[in-house]
């Protein structure tokens, strides 16, 4: 680390130095006495931008600057799942032993444990043939992942030595490869990667299966692909951070990121909380066995949020790498942009829309654009599901963080106001929310839950469309007017609405529900459509068809029935026929 420069001026978290360096744009250093983590972000002949991301109070003009000659860059290797970092990559645990509870400037600490031991067992032998990507050990790395350490991108060459099996720590050797140009260089189990660049792949799939969640709305409705992009919009207290939470809970990823992007400091805590006491359905293991949780609450500086979706990401991609499926979650993305207007405006940047910098839409798709399935360079498939919560001010969609969200998301989640002032939770809106992966998903939903699932749930939409459209004339001149054949419309909307949509995430049963069950559910839903509409259709008046406890009893199968008993669900077809039967005998 050498010196090249001092500084000339700081503002806030922006520190300038003045005249010709030699730093590189992006090129992380070190600044000030301290030596405080910072990113070159512009540089000119008369003066080079740093932003730093940690606290600058006490920082004075003619304190030194130290080039690293690196990138903003992560460590990649075993010990980051389990763990809880800030924005970039500094392990919270460890600076609370050093320095207690509130972060103070002068820490310097390893991202990953340098000195713990993983017990490796080598995967290459010498005279391999090996490139960017090729496994090269396995390290047991939590109870439920096998860490897989790979031959950082861009090098190739030929192993020419290997360790023996045993116990190592991420900066031991592990082999050792003659490159193309006959240079020997060392590969330990960890290696480094630039946040802000996407780690190379081979290319690029359609995702075609579904990332399961276990929440109704979202794989019955709305699914999202594993490699997919959802967003989650919604105002103050509407249920974003409880639908982070139940995804990351429940979800089939075989790894959570979860980055709590300047939100309050307590709601990370419960998530650590919760995550350690919860069993992964999977395993049975804690769920942190297979999460990293990247903490940068609202009161952390705002150049580490910035840096922490990118950090996220990059992680995310490690793993990917791997061959797993990864879900990355952001929340929320609406505090990063929050963090991004500040640092654009003490650069004193010409304002866009609301005072965001003009270039907020392309970094949120630097973001997202980093989803997907993906051939990786040692051709196994991974992939990086990315869900961003959105907080818009007031509830109003169309500011920008939204809008521009909008344009590189494929599933959009939209909680409504109206629905969590009632108490209907999840608060997706059935009518402003889509996704646009039901196509892609149709194969493999016909093909691994049923036949008629796509269209079942093409039936649910229609009818809660409908509803929404009677509801226009109810609302102006009442239901009585109505036919019984758009009471009916309206009653089974309600069933649906109430029975299947609802979903109580303190509910033992009901806070995550099987593909199986939620197909079956759908099925019973929809025979009690059908047959109460044939009634109608010969005659029947709705009123006598509500005197049955039949529609309150298909509301409850969500709590009556376990998730594994759904053979109990078939008799819930039966309860259907006889109630159709006995309307028949005795009003015929
Ligand atoms: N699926 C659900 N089941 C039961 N209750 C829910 C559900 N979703 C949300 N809630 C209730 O709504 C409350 C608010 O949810 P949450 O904190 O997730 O909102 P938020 O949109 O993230 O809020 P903020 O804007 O403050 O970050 C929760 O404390 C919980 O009581």
């Amino acid at each position: 680390m050498k010196q090249i420069a001092t500084i000339y001026g700081i503002n806030g978290p922006i520190v300038y130095v003045k005249g010709k360096t030699t730093f590189q744009m992006s090129e992380m250093v070190y600044v000030g006495n301290s030596k405080l983590v910072g990113e070159i972000i512009s540089l000119n002949n008369d003066m080079t931008t740093i932003q730093v991301y940690e606290e600058t109070s006490g920082m004075k003009p003619g304190e030194p600057v130290y080039s690293t000659g690196e990138q903003m860059s992560v460590k990649l290797g075993p010990g980051i799942l389990n763990n809880i970092f800030d924005g970039i990559e500094r392990p919270l645990k460890t600076i609370e032993e050093q320095v207690g509870q509130y972060i103070t400037k002068t820490v310097q600490v390893e991202p990953l444990d340098t000195e713990r031991k993983w017990p490796v067992h080598v995967t290459v032998q010498v005279g391999q043939e090996v490139m960017g990507g090729t496994i090269i050990a396995e390290v047991q790395e939590t109870k439920t992942i096998v860490h897989k350490s790979m031959i950082p991108p861009h090098i190739e060459g030929k192993v020419v030595e290997v360790v023996p099996d045993g116990e190592y720590t991420i900066t031991e050797p592990i082999v050792k490869v003659k490159q193309l140009d006959d240079t020997i260089i060392d590969i330990p189990l960890a290696q480094k990667w630039p946040i802000r660049i996407p780690r190379p792949v081979r290319r690029r799939h359609e995702g075609s299966v579904p990332l399961i969640t276990g929440q109704r709305i979202i794989d019955t409705l709305f699914p999202i692909t594993k490699g997919g992009t959802a967003a989650i919009p919604g105002g103050f207290g509407t249920g974003k951070t409880m639908m982070q939470h139940q995804i990351a809970k429940y979800s089939d990823a075989d790894i959570i990121v979860y980055i709590g992007c300047g939100e309050r400091g307590n709601e990370m805590t419960e998530v650590l909380e919760d995550f350690s006491e919860l069993e992964d359905p999977k395993s049975g293991n804690s769920l942190m066995e297979r999460t990293v949780l990247i903490a940068n609450t609202s009161n952390m500086p705002v150049a580490a949020r910035e840096a922490s979706i990118y950090t996220g990401i990059t992680l995310a991609e490690y793993y990917r790498d791997m061959g797993y499926d990864v879900a990355i979650m952001a929340d929320s993305t609406s505090r990063w942009a929050e963090a991004l207007r500040e640092l654009s405006g003490r650069l004193e940047e010409m304002p866009a829309e609301e005072g965001f910098p003009a270039y907020l839409a392309s970094r949120l798709a630097t973001f997202y654009e980093r989803a997907g399935l993906m051939q990786n360079l040692n051709e196994t498939e991974g992939s990086v599901s990315v869900i961003g919560a959105v907080s818009p001010q007031g509830g109003d969609f169309s500011e920008p963080v939204t809008q521009n969200t909008k344009r590189f998301v494929r599933c959009f989640w939209g909680l409504d106001r109206g629905l969590a002032n009632e108490r209907h939770y999840p608060a997706v809106s059935w009518l402003n929310s889509y996704s646009l992966y039901v196509d892609d998903l149709s194969p493999w939903y016909r093909d691994h839950v049923s036949p008629d699932f796509i269209n079942n749930r093409r039936q649910i939409m229609e009818i809660l469309h409908q509803e929404s459209s009677l509801m226009d004339i109810v609302k102006l001149i009442g239901s009585d007017v109505l036919p019984d054949d758009q009471k009916l419309t309206i009653e089974i909307a309600r069933v649906i609405r109430l029975g299947y949509l609802q979903q109580d995430a303190f509910h033992q049963e009901d806070t995550n529900v099987p593909l199986a069950k939620q197909a079956k559910m759908m099925e019973v839903i929809l025979h009690l459509y059908r047959q109460c509409r044939e009634l109608i259709s010969m005659g029947m008046p709705m009123s006598l068809l509500l005197e049955s406890p039949i529609f309150s009893k298909i509301v409850t199968i969500k709590y009556d029935v376990r998730n594994d008993q759904l053979e109990l669900l078939d008799q819930y077809i039966e309860e259907i026929d006889q109630f159709y039967n006995h309307i028949m005998a005795t009003n015929a």
